[in-house]
């Protein structure tokens, strides 16, 4: 990002929990846009693809003509962070996605949909994530996704005590099953923001 101004930060605001996501950049210094048509997308430093219904997403995207300006920004390099139904969109393969699904792709990671099932459905726990720092950051997850498969392109950020991937990383791309815009610890959205100062 050119100068030292704040951040123009996006959230995509199609749908879902994206002014969770604005409250904590602009707590953070961040400039928000709310972003639905490509005019508004073109003008930010870095978008922020919100939780929701990755399926809505989809098919909105497509209906207000954002998918192929948001393929364009991910392949140019614009920091993108999505979180649960945001990390669906940005995955390149969807497993148990429904009928016609498409995702934007850009992370070479495979991500199965509401991988726990009714019991596990939303689930609370602590998480060691070496990129944030020692203390361990505390994670809610709301019928999210696993990262079922890393390719050699993405990172593995954070895993849960079995071993699933629920963060993931990829040049421009930062994407996590859970939802840091909830808990009030804010280091997840610095990391991005530190991304985009240093894009
Ligand atoms: N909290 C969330 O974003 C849930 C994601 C949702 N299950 C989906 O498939 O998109």
């Amino acid at each position: 990002m050119a100068g030292n101004g704040a951040p123009t930060v996006g959230v995509l605001a199609l749908q879902g929990d994206f002014r969770e996501h604005a409250n904590v950049l602009r707590g953070l210094g961040a400039d928000v846009t709310l972003v639905r048509r490509p005019s508004e997308l073109a003008a930010v430093d870095g978008l922020v693809i919100p939780g929701g219904e990755s399926s809505v997403m989809d098919k909105l995207s497509r209906t207000f003509g954002l998918a192929e300006p948001l393929k364009e920004a991910i392949e140019g390099g614009l920091p993108i962070y999505g979180t649960c139904a945001g990390l669906i969109m940005l995955a390149n393969t969807i497993v148990d996605g429904i009928r016609g699904q498409q995702s934007l792709g850009g992370l070479d990671v495979s991500v199965r949909r509401n991988a726990f099932g009714s019991q596990g459905d939303s689930f609370e726990t602590d998480l060691d994530i070496p990129a944030l720092g020692e203390h361990p950051l505390h994670a809610v997850f709301i019928r999210a996704p696993i990262v079922e498969d890393v390719g050699p392109k993405a990172t593995a950020l954070a895993e849960l005590a079995d071993g699933r991937v629920v963060a993931v990383e990829q040049g421009n791309l930062l994407g996590t099953s859970f939802h840091p815009e909830v808990t009030g610890d804010t280091r997840f959205h610095e990391y991005f923001l530190a991304k985009i100062r240093a894009a």
